[in-house]
């Protein structure tokens, strides 16, 4: 179980520099979903690299599983523990095929190597990679590369697996293939934070952290936070079309809440006593 825990973080990258993170705090529990949204260098991707130890806190603290991202010691623990995949495929590929890829990261933590083709067979079958185990990564189509990166991250066994826009690059069918990969993660029990742009992914998931110049303004369940969709539009966000037209129907006063089901909604729709 590996609780994530920030504690009045203050982060820069240089002297120079305004704060990129400040006194920033949040608690993440083991299995849940949590979406990161926010606008472009509010410190999204700083905080990713601060929970997975690529970055140690200024001042504050981040422990993964009660160890300090500070001590050295612990940081291809927690590396491990808290995978990360990032926005370009392309860049996350250090061998000639998908099998030596997921190899390396196995090899470089010391897995013995009966327990490491248990653990790429196991890794690249869950995410739909076991039939391209000898393909080359850079023939892959994006969904596909993409999925083999997860496989690589998943070999290694961690609880949390952070998503940095890990979609951005893809195609519709692409970012379908890997949204489907985070849900089946979730469900055993992974954690998931999620970097995003795109609202249609931040749906899917349990909570919602909106990051603006360094800080959470907004941390709460999906749920409640899409009640308040004016929040997004002032920050031009663009809502998903069917939550558009449940705002005019709000709006209007046909609709008291929003659903964040699109099947569910149009079901109440269709039985609801103001039908139009
Ligand atoms: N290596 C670095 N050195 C100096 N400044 C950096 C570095 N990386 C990021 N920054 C600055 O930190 C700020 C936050 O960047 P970060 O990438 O965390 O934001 P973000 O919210 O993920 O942005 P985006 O949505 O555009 O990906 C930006 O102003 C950026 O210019």
């Amino acid at each position: 179980m590996s609780t994530i825990e920030c504690k009045n973080v203050f982060f820069k990258y240089t002297d120079e520099q305004d704060w990129i993170i400040q006194d920033l705090s949040i608690t993440i529990k083991q299995g849940e979903w949590v979406s990161i949204l926010g606008t472009n260098g509010s410190g999204k991707s700083t905080l990713a690299r601060l929970i997975n130890a690529l970055l140690t806190p200024t001042s504050g603290a981040v422990t993964v599983a009660g160890k300090s991202t500070d001590d050295e010691g612990e940081i291809w623990n927690i590396r491990q523990k808290a995978g990360m995949v990032f926005q370009n495929p392309d860049h996350q590929f250090v061998a000639a095929t998908v099998r030596d890829d997921i190899a390396f990261g196995l090899e470089n933590a010391g897995v013995a190597r009966d327990e490491m083709l248990k653990r790429i067979a196991s890794a690249s079958e869950r995410v739909g990679v076991d039939d391209l185990l000898f393909a080359e990564p850079h023939r892959l189509s994006g969904g596909q590369k993409q999925r083999a990166a997860i496989a690589g991250v998943l070999a290694l066994q961690p609880d949390i697996m952070i998503f940095d826009e890990a979609t951005a690059m893809l195609d519709p069918k692409g970012r379908k293939e890997v949204m489907a990969t985070m849900k089946q993660l979730h469900e055993r029990g992974i954690t998931i934070l999620m970097i995003t742009h795109e609202l249609e992914e931040a749906l899917e998931s349990d909570r919602v952290v909106f990051m603006e110049h360094g800080k959470i303004i907004n941390d709460s369940k999906a749920e409640e936070f899409f009640q308040k969709p004016e929040f997004l539009v002032e920050r031009d966000f663009h809502l998903p079309y069917f939550l558009q037209v449940q705002k005019h129907l709000v709006e209007n006063g046909f609709q008291t809440n929003y659903l964040l089901d699109e099947d569910e909604w149009v079901k109440s729709l269709c039985t609801s006593n103001s039908r139009m």
